[in-house]
């Protein structure tokens, strides 16, 4: 994926998660408002029973706030959090330093849990149900097996990629949590909190703008008031306006949909060399050149929430929105369809 694009929901390079900006507690998070009041009562209960709180899984698009409601659970919680990633535990001993090392009740937070090595994965289920770790030690005819205890704890693991989770690895988890994309006036009040802290002025148009276009996601709409406030200071006397918002985020090919260039190439191909579809992913994806999981994880949530597209049993299909969006009349074919 273009590693430049203005509205890439994931983590860019360099690009520091503004400390800031991230919310510190569960009252501060705007938004999810089904899955912060749930969480809420689970913390509250756990702390009440003086026990580790149950298992949790976060999983939706990048960018949604899944690390941030980690981090949160744990300071809720009063407890210690430690993190790691599916990609990092190359080895099940690597996995069993972190739980040996875990104090009781601790928050430990898995990122993209679904690319856990299977190896890892088998140590994880003991260690999820009865808090043990069975490891094995030595090779050959001198190999043992060792029970060890682990402190009770709560693992939070995060996915972009539900689907590729085992049932089994699924199944543990108590509190599975789907977060969502942002509405409009969700992402206002975060665009409005973010420029306080950043002690930029922002008029309500302006802060209004930003959210329109930063596809549903927090992180997007932190990285384009970041670049909003640089044309206002620059270009402007500071304050984030609606013209100032509109004329950065279309220099930056973010149109008023919030989709960028590589949303528009994924729509204009189908128009164009398929007529509107149905075309199968792999197709797309070598047109494109990218890969499946960039389309199905990145571009394709937010496309298909907005009704751009739609998914059906033999590929992708445009919805009337997007040829209208593209400024194309729908081919003759494809009126009986959208009726
Ligand atoms: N509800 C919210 N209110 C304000 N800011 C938020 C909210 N949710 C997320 N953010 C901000 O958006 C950014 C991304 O959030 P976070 O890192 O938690 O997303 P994520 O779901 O873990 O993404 P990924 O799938 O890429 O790991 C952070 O800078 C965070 O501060
Ligand atoms: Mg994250």
């Amino acid at each position: 994926m273009d590693e430049t694009r203005d509205v890439a929901p994931e983590r860019q390079p360099g690009e520091g998660e503004d400390r800031a900006l991230r919310p510190q507690q569960l009252d501060e998070f705007i938004g999810q408002a089904e899955a912060r009041a749930n969480l809420k009562v689970f913390i509250e209960s756990a702390k009440m029973r003086g026990e580790a709180m149950d298992h949790t899984l976060f999983h939706g698009p990048p960018g949604l706030g899944k690390t941030t409601l980690a981090q949160i659970m744990a300071r809720e919680l009063g407890v210690g959090f430690r993190m790691t990633s599916g990609p990092v535990l190359a080895k099940a001993g690597d996995l069993a330093a972190i739980l040996t090392n875990l104090e009781a009740r601790d928050v430990l937070f898995i990122d993209e849990i679904h690319r856990l090595n299977p190896a890892v994965e088998e140590v994880l289920y003991p260690a999820l149900e009865d808090f043990e770790l069975d490891l094995v030690i030595g090779e050959g005819p001198a190999a043992r097996t060792v029970r060890i205890e682990l402190q009770p704890f709560t693992l939070v693991g995060a996915t972009t990629r539900l689907g590729l989770l085992t049932t089994p690895l699924r199944d543990r988890f108590g509190i599975p949590t789907r977060l969502e994309f942002y509405t409009v006036s969700e992402l206002h009040e975060i665009v409005t909190r973010g420029a306080r802290l950043m002690g930029a002025p922002a008029a309500v148009d302006g802060a209004q703008e930003i959210a329109r276009r930063a596809r549903g996601t927090p992180r997007i709409a932190g990285r384009l008031l970041r670049r909003v406030v640089d044309f206002a200071l620059v270009e402007g006397d500071g304050t984030v306006t609606r013209e100032i918002a509109d004329r950065a985020l279309t220099r930056l090919g973010v149109d008023h949909l919030g989709l960028d260039g590589a949303d528009r190439r994924y729509l204009r191909l189908v128009a164009e060399n398929y007529m509107g579809g149905p075309v199968g992913i792999e197709t797309l994806s070598a047109a494109l050149s990218e890969s499946r999981d960039a389309l199905e994880e990145v571009i394709e949530p937010f496309l298909l929430q907005q009704g751009l597209i739609q998914r059906t049993p033999r590929g992708r299909m445009l919805a009337q929105k997007a040829w209208t969006h593209l400024g194309l009349d729908v081919p003759k074919g494809q009126q009986d369809f959208f009726g």
